[in-house]
């Protein structure tokens, strides 16, 4: 704890839209005088990033990008905070005592920085799912060793989180029950799925969140990395895990108890709720959200996935089944076809189609016994990503 009872916090990913909202909740919180804000990073928006370095005064801004090195200081002149850029400077900021770190950087690209954070925050508060779903065992593990406290960020995971909060009531888990909002093709016929643009997936019906989550939720690889984060947070076995269609996004998730209790958690679809849970936790900070008026609320509707449109679910069962490193597989080929049908190279569907021959053509998965060995099996997802992606381009 920093003098003066000021909570340290660090935001690894302080531009993005979880940095944002999480900026927000400090503001909430009682900005400044409750938080000494050591590290901010970022990669290409350089503006946000000083901005809101400036207005913490935090002692660190970090880009993740070394050609924006300079931009970064000009923006910074004369306000004491000192800058720095690159991959290795980002880890840096994540290894400096924190009482507090959100590590809410985008994709595989947040696995070490977040490390570097459990080994120096006491609490860790996880928005990068991919932490888990590429070195879930070997994350967890480095966790223990740490003793930070990992609290969840993502909106399923914190709903779960709390409606397991106590000991006991854990115990009696027998099922968790993801919730999904189905994106904006949750209706939509495959035919018509097929030639959707990059635009039309990026318009989430009910979330405002990054480019690259957004679109994964409309292909449902979102719900499936959250699969497979499920079971490493929560220590559960894969047929425990069941995904539920809810247009809404009003039930964030639930869990299902062995007396047949099932405890949901609700509210609206405002990140700020379950990123002010983690900083308050295990106390409920005030925030200024929406308050759900059920009264106005027509309905909440529930309904199954349909696998055949999204077998980015069926994918995710297979991961889990297989272990070891088919996890950091599955990642790397998702983020590769994503950049491909960003860049208009691949169509929709094609997506999970290069995640799926990717698999095959890595599998049998050997497991992860070190952290090298998911840095190497994320590389050779990509370059044989990229090749199916050729092919399909071509
Ligand atoms: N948005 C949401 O509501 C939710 C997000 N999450 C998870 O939180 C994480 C962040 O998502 P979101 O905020 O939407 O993403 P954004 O794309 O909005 O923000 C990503 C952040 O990471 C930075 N960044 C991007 N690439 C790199 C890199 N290679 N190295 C270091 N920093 C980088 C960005 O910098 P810059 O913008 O300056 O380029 C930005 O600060 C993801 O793991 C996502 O799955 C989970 C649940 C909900
Ligand atoms: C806010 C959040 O946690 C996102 O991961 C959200 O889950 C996206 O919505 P769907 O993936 O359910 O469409
Ligand atoms: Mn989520």
């Amino acid at each position: 704890m920093a003098r003066g009872g000021r909570r340290r916090v660090t935001i690894l990913g302080a531009t993005g839209s979880i940095g944002r909202s999480t900026l927000d909740v400090l503001r909430a919180m009682g900005g400044r005088e409750a938080f000494e804000v050591v590290a901010l990073t970022g990669m290409s928006n350089i503006p946000a990033l000083a901005a809101a370095a400036r207005e913490f005064g935090a002692q660190l801004a970090v880009t993740a990008d070394p050609a924006r090195l300079d931009e970064l200081r000009r923006a910074l002149a004369g306000s004491g905070v000192r800058a720095a850029a690159g991959p290795e400077a980002v880890i840096e900021a994540a290894a400096l005592p924190a009482d507090w770190c959100m590590a809410a950087i985008l994709g595989a690209a947040g696995l070490a920085p977040t490390l570097a954070a459990l080994r120096a925050s006491a609490t860790v508060a996880l928005a990068n799912k991919e932490c888990l779903v590429s070195a879930g065992d070997l994350f967890l593990a480095a966790q223990q060793a740490a003793g930070a406290a990992l609290l969840p960020v993502d909106s399923e995971h914190n709903a779960i989180f709390q409606a397991m909060a106590g000991a006991r009531a854990a115990q009696g888990v027998e099922r968790v029950i993801l919730t999904a909002s189905g994106g904006p093709f949750r209706d939509w016929p495959r035919a018509r799925m097929a030639a959707v643009t990059p635009e039309q997936a990026v318009a989430h019906p009910n979330w405002d969140m990054g480019a690259k989550i957004s679109i994964d939720s409309a292909s449902m690889f979102n719900k499936a990395l959250e699969m497979i984060e499920a079971r490493h947070l929560f220590a559960l076995r894969p047929e425990q895990i069941e995904v539920l269609v809810h247009p809404q996004s009003i039930v964030h998730s639930m869990v299902g108890y062995r007396d047949g209790s099932i405890l949901a958690q609700l509210g609206p679809p405002d990140m700020r709720v379950a990123i002010g849970y983690a900083l308050g936790w295990p106390e409920r900070p005030a925030l200024p959200v929406e308050r759900l008026d059920f009264a106005q609320l027509s309905r909440l509707d529930f309904a199954p996935p349909d696998e055949a449109r999204f077998p980015a679910l069926r994918l995710a069962r297979e991961a889990m089944r297989a272990g070891g490193l088919a996890g950091a597989t599955l990642l790397a080929a998702k983020e590769a076809a994503l950049d491909a049908f960003i860049a208009r190279r691949i169509g929709f569907l094609d997506m999970a189609a290069v995640v799926e021959e990717t698999m095959s053509r890595l599998a049998p998965f050997a497991p992860a016994t070190h952290l090298d060995e998911v840095f190497a099996a994320d590389a050779e997802a990509r370059r044989a990503a990229a090749r199916i992606i050729d092919a399909r381009a071509a």
